[in-house]
């Protein structure tokens, strides 16, 4: 892995075996959060993944309760662009739509406001980690 920005990132992150069930590595980013240059590296390397990808083409970035929210609003800031927030069931106001899925451990729903987007519009989903990435 040569990339010095990945290697920041890398670094960062730790494995705990077995947590918080039998037989799931945890991954933990809050190394990650504490440590400013590694954080702005994370930032940095979506970005240009993103202006590299699909340049131009976003019209915001929304994040997924609750780790996507660590993240995301730094990157659609790098990018210039808005945030959107995708949360667990029964937190948002007014009118919303809602999708149930499985996780690694458990399952949940998530919401997001049915004014947020208008038809057409590309949104880039973030998150801290795809686990099943169900
Ligand atoms: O690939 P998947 O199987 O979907 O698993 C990954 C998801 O699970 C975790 O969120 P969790 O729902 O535990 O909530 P949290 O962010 O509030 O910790 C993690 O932050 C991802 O959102
Ligand atoms: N392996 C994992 N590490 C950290 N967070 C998770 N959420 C779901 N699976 C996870």
């Amino acid at each position: 892995m040569a990339d010095p920005e990945l290697q920041l990132v890398a670094r960062r992150i730790r494995a705990y075996p077995d947590f918080p069930i039998p037989g799931v590595l945890f991954r933990d980013i809050s190394p990650l959060l504490k440590d400013p240059n590694s954080f702005r590296a994370s930032i940095n390397l979506l970005a240009n993944h993103l202006k590299k990808t699909h340049g131009g083409k976003i019209d915001y970035i929304a994040g997924l309760d609750s780790r996507g929210f660590l993240f995301g609003p730094s990157l659609a800031q790098e990018l210039g662009l808005g945030f959107l927030l995708i949360r667990k069931q029964g937190k948002l106001p007014g009118p919303t739509v809602s999708i149930s899925y499985a996780l690694e451990y458990g399952k949940a729903e998530l919401e997001i406001q049915k004014d947020a987007l208008e038809p057409g519009q590309k949104v880039v989903i973030v998150d801290d980690l795809l686990a099943t990435g169900v």
